[in-house]
């Protein structure tokens, strides 16, 4: 069979789907995905996460709200009801995606996996050449599983698996300390199962601020039974269909016995399934396929013509909003050779969909202090609970707050961390100021806000942050 050749092929349908537009139209595009289309965002990640964690949270909220003088409780959690709703709605889109692209004249979809066998041609796992002068990798990120007798279990899920099971386990065993681990274990205990999150080291959240991270720590030990310092050595399935997961813990032997274990341990960029790292620049401690500012794919440091990446196998954030503006980058790129555009990843936001809610942009406490220092200029920080405005008393919260850092001189914003309730909407008004530059003062005297809504957070930590702009 000869070599096929197109004008732009694209590995990945996730975020590289959407680079397909009105360019291409009299051109010839391939696309290349030998997982679900529509990547792991809408199939596996953001999308069906978020619909677990609503009705969890909604759940959760009802049934701690004694304190507002109302007692309820949840009775029910009919969890292949709720299964059947959300991925009936993703099922569709995916579907709906796929048949799409195939039926358009001048998109050729290959629905199977394929690597590089050399820096413009493919070959898929069915033996079919392709070759292009444009290539963009966008085959994103994959769970980690640690090494340890038992991984293979069927009692053993990921993210990947765990949100298609059949019914709500009773108990269900989390291992991890990041954004997947802290999301699921509130999915699940919101939802009214037992929930064991075991981590090797004594820190949750270990990219967030320090106070973010064990504040979070604390909330989560109220919730759920958080074991920290556990290190994973066995999982052993019983014959009535549990498992028994044996931990290391100061020297003693722990085991916990557990209807089904999630592995949130990290993901891994699909470099290797492209077999980049024979022709491209891949790091060899994160498999991150290197890339410069206008997402070229580099090699030997240089960018390889015509070859783009984005996304989880180039990206260290892992972040659906990051794939989407690199892809938008690209998309660009493709067309403009002569006046490329450069990704902004100057304040790239996060929020962690766990309960109390966790959003940051820009620098921990840690590293603007440590800026600080290194310019010679003083930081301003201030704390503000949420407790303390008019929403927080009316939730009579006692958890949630936003921590601000900025130049004291300047008013230049540094970082923003919030916990709490609708954290992921609180803190976009600090991202916009940060992006737009507006002073700390700017930012709270410019604009009026609603009172007395929960934003008057953002107003109080703007103004109490003794700036001077
Ligand atoms: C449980 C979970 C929850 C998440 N929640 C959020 C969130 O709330 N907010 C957020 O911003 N981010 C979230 N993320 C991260 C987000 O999903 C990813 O950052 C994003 O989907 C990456 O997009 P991508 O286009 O790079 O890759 P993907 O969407 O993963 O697409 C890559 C595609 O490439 C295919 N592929 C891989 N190798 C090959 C190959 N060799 N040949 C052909 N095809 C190949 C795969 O099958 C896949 O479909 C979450 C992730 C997970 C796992
Ligand atoms: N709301 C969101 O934006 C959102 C939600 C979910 C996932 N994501 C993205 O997906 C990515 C992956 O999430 P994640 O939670 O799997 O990764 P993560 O990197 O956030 O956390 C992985 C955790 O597993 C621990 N770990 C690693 N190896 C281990 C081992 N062998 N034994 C025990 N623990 C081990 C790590 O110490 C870490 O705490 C995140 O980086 C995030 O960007 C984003």
């Amino acid at each position: 069979m000869g070599t096929q050749e197109f004008d732009l092929i694209i590995i990945g349908s996730g975020s590289g789907n959407s680079l397909i537009d009105g360019n291409w139209d009299n051109k010839k595009v391939a696309i290349i995905d030998g997982g679900t289309f529509g990547g792991t965002c809408l199939n596996f990640g953001c999308i069906p996460t978020k619909q677990y964690v609503y009705p969890a949270t909604v759940a959760h909220t009802a049934e701690h709200i004694d304190h507002l003088g109302v007692k309820a409780k949840v009775t029910d959690v009919n969890w292949s009801a709720m299964r059947d709703r959300i991925f009936a709605r993703i099922d569709a889109i995916s579907n709906g995606g796929l048949d799409y692209r195939k039926g358009l004249n001048n998109v050729t979809v290959f629905e199977e996996y394929a690597h590089f066998v050399d820096t413009h041609t493919l070959e898929t796992d069915s033996g079919a050449r392709l070759s292009a002068p444009q290539i963009v990798l966008a085959t994103g990120s994959r769970s980690v599983l640690p090494n340890v007798p038992g991984i293979d279990s069927s009692l053993v899920h990921t993210s990947d698996t765990v949100m298609r099971i059949d019914a709500l386990p009773a108990r269900v065993l989390i291992l991890g300390g990041g954004f997947i681990a802290a999301e699921f274990a509130h999915v699940f205990n919101g939802l009214g199962a037992e929930v064991i999150q075991a981590h090797r080291s004594d820190v949750l959240l270990r990219k967030n601020d320090s106070e973010i991270s064990q504040k979070f720590a604390e909330q989560a030990a109220k919730q759920w039974d958080l074991r920290l310092n556990r290190s994973l050595k066995e999982i052993r399935e019983n014959s009535d269909g549990t498992a028994t997961v044996t931990f290391k813990h100061k020297g003693k032997i722990e085991e916990i016995e557990t209807d089904l274990i999630l592995v949130a341990t990290g993901r891994r960029p699909n470099s290797d399934t492209l077999a980049a790292e024979k022709f491209f620049d891949v790091d060899e401690k994160t498999a991150l396929v290197s890339v410069d500012a206008a997402q070229r794919v580099l090699k030997d440091g240089e960018p390889v013509d015509g070859i783009f990446a984005l996304g989880d196998v180039s990206s260290m954030y892992q972040l659906k909003h990051v794939a989407n503006a690199e892809a938008r980058i690209v998309q660009y790129n493709l067309v403009h050779p002569e006046t490329m555009r450069e990704t902004d990843h100057r304040y790239v936001p996060a929020a962690v969909f766990t309960h109390p809610q966790i959003a940051h942009v820009g620098l921990t406490e840690e590293e603007a202090r440590e800026k600080a220092q290194d310019e010679g200029f003083e930081l301003a920080v201030k704390v503000q609970n949420i407790g303390d405005v008019a929403y927080g008393w009316a939730m009579e919260d006692s958890v949630g707050f936003v921590k601000l850092l900025a130049n004291k001189k300047t008013g230049e914003l540094l970082g923003a961390h919030i916990m709490g309730e609708e954290a992921s909407n609180l803190i976009q008004p600090i991202i916009q100021a940060m992006s737009f530059g507006l002073s700390a003062h700017e930012m709270a005297r410019g604009q009026y806000w609603i009172h007395p809504a929960l934003s008057e957070v953002i107003e109080n930590a703007l103004l109490g942050l003794e700036t001077e702009k």
